[in-house]
């Protein structure tokens, strides 16, 4: 048909014009048109998920044939939709051949569900996604049949879940070998699980692996669905991930293109570890290439964040011309009077100098959710708008469910006029979220209709949120949510939100456009944890409570602090107690020290 040749045509102009961006940089070029397994070993701005977007759309366009298609798997729901948005862009929508998702959403909708049965992995027929209060259950009954006496069973929820993350592997001696204890209390609470019906969040990427590990044919399997497998932020995505990775592209033949920075390697604690990146790249088999520009920051952030890595990485800004400063603040008083300071003194000097930038252009990072209570409320009593991404927030900002209502509450305020987002994004976004009730045309068919119905009707950003919240359940998530297992947790998260923003909940009298983050509400500043920091870029950033007790020295923490700082792209502020800087803060202090000297 005519129209799906030129639609075809100008997808492939999209593509090459991006390409045409990269061919400066020799590495970016290198990666783009690298033919045999490639992995991407660069840092902070360097233009990883650029490249690797333009990649990807290149080569579904030119590598593999329909009905043939690709794999990519990501850090987070957040990583995954900021992914969509760049490959639709370039024309590649996610859809029946192209899968962008989580390690975990990968597991579930790609080995668990459809080869459960086939692969014999034991679990109930349709089985869900355990929600919070039924995790808690079966702690507690697996802790009193196993451990019991007295102790509170919630202090085991976080040893246990590094334990069940850790060793992937249960045919191995160390499963039973390291910690009979934590043994017997993992599969105590695994059976609880069962017995409910449900799997959970650790179950599901080691699931996925034994599937894998038992069944040869599996990995051909999705060889022949995917014979590409793409990666981003590998340094992130745990040990489960590297033995699929290992058995998927090095003994099926799919084959692997990722990227990854060992330096941004912040979640050790949940079982994530650096070196299986460096193993990867170190393979005969894998052509691995580095990138040494910085298109994010100014050179003067750049050269101060190897200060804060302690390493010297030769980074270099792409631009030498931007320019960029490194600012150290030393606050009196506790964090909420330090945080006053920040908001009303240090945030008006910073945007008095860059009269192109506003509080959208600004975050304010901190390493625990209580210290970003304090900058709220610095922020609330000064009047300023902020939006939350740390565990505080109003909602979880991963859940897949909330991302949709969130571009919903878009279309319903004005997007429906400007195309951003366009209902046809919308309809097929939904129809994958509430995959496995939709699986006949009919019923495709009527979802659209329903959820066109509905959201029409409420086009006006004034509406009250909890009106138009109680709207959406009614007419979609309501008839959806009986026959969609898997998304239990994201269901209960959406109806503790609905009753936060309901009349006499902590956040009643919100409006949609509130939600949305438009109109007036659309001029926000960023509160976030440094791990939710991960992956975006603002033009000023204040890295609050950089003191030696929230950021004392260790690797871990030194990661989490290089993180931050290279988000920023004119200014970085560290701001900390008198008298009490972090180890990092000093290094840094030391650097520019010395470079005032030169
Ligand atoms: N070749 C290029 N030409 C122009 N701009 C580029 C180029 N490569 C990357 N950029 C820009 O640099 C910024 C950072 O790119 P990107 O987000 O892809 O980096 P990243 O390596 O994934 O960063 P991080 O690891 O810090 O998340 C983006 O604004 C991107 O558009």
């Amino acid at each position: 048909m005519p129209s799906t040749t030129s639609s075809a045509v100008s997808e492939r102009a999209a593509y090459l014009r991006a390409a045409e961006q990269l061919k400066g940089n020799a590495g970016q070029w290198a990666a783009y048109e690298s033919k045999a397994h490639c992995v991407v070993l660069a840092g902070p701005g360097s233009g990883k998920t650029k490249t690797l977007a333009a990649k990807v759309a290149r080569m579904l366009a030119e590598d593999v044939h329909e009905p043939r298609g690709l794999a990519c798997i990501t850090y987070n729901n957040e990583c995954a939709r900021e992914l969509e948005d760049r490959l639709a862009a370039l024309g590649v929508e996610p859809g029946g051949r192209v899968f962008i998702g989580t390690v975990h959403s990968f597991s579930m909708t790609q080995i668990i569900l459809p080869y459960a049965k086939t692969a014999k992995l034991g679990l109930p027929d349709n089985v869900g996604v355990a929600t919070e209060t039924q995790r808690n259950r079966a702690l507690a009954a697996a802790y009193e049949s196993t451990i019991g006496g007295p102790g509170n069973p919630d202090e085991m929820s976080f040893p246990l879940s590094n334990y069940r993350r850790t060793h992937i592997d249960r045919t191995a001696a160390a499963w039973r070998d390291t910690s009979p204890r934590m043994a017997a209390l993992a599969e105590a609470y695994e059976a609880e699980l069962r017995a409910q019906g449900v799997i959970d969040f650790d179950d599901m990427p080691r699931l996925a692996f034994a599937a894998l590990k038992q069944n040869a044919w599996l990995g051909q399997a999705l060889l022949a669905k995917f014979p590409i497998l793409v990666v981003d932020e590998y340094q992130d995505l745990g040990t489960a991930l590297h033995r699929m990775v290992l058995g998927l592209c090095f003994k099926a033949g799919i084959r692997l293109f990722a990227v990854g920075d060992l330096d941004q390697s912040i979640y050790g604690f949940a079982g994530a570890k650096p070196g299986l990146l460096h193993k990867l790249s170190e393979r005969d088999d894998v052509e691995t290439i580095q990138l040494k520009l910085n298109y994010r920051s100014g050179t003067k952030i750049v050269a101060a964040a190897q200060a804060a890595l302690g390493e010297d990485r030769n980074y270099k800004a792409a631009d030498d011309d931007t320019v960029s400063d490194v600012f150290i603040e030393r606050l009196a008083g506790n964090y909420l009077a330090q945080a006053r300071a920040l908001i009303n003194t240090l945030l008006p000097k910073a945007l008095e100098r860059h009269e192109d930038l506003s509080y959208k252009n600004v975050a304010v990072l901190y390493q625990a959710a209580w210290v970003g209570d304090e900058v709220f409320a610095a922020a609330a009593a000064a009047g300023i708008p902020t939006v939350r991404s740390d565990k505080k927030s109003l909602y979880p900002k991963t859940s897949r469910l909330m991302q949709w209502l969130e571009q919903c509450s878009h279309w319903c305020c004005d997007g429906w006029k400007s195309g951003k987002p366009r209902f046809s994004r919308l309809a097929r976004d939904g129809q994958r979220l509430f995959a496995q009730a939709l699986w006949g045309e009919a019923q495709v068919l009527a979802f659209h209709r329903q959820l066109l119905a509905c959201l029409w009707e409420r086009r006006d950003g004034a509406v009250r949120l909890t009106d138009w919240l109680d709207a959406v359940e009614a007419a979609v998530v309501d008839p959806m949510a009986a026959a969609c297992p898997d998304l239990n947790d994201e269901i209960e998260a959406f109806t503790a939100f609905a009753a936060r923003v309901s009349d006499g909940g902590p956040h009643s009298g919100m409006s949609l456009s509130e939600f949305a983050g438009v109109g007036d509400f659309g001029d926000r500043l960023t509160l976030s944890s440094l791990h939710s920091s991960k992956g975006r870029e603002f033009d000023i950033v204040f890295l609050f409570g950089a003191d030696d007790q929230r950021l004392p020295a260790g690797a871990e923490n030194r990661r989490l602090f290089y993180v931050g700082f290279t988000r920023a792209k004119r200014e970085i502020h560290l701001t900390h107690k008198i008298g009490s800087p972090s180890p990092f803060v000093k290094e840094v202090e030391a650097h520019l020290a010395a470079a005032d000297d030169d």
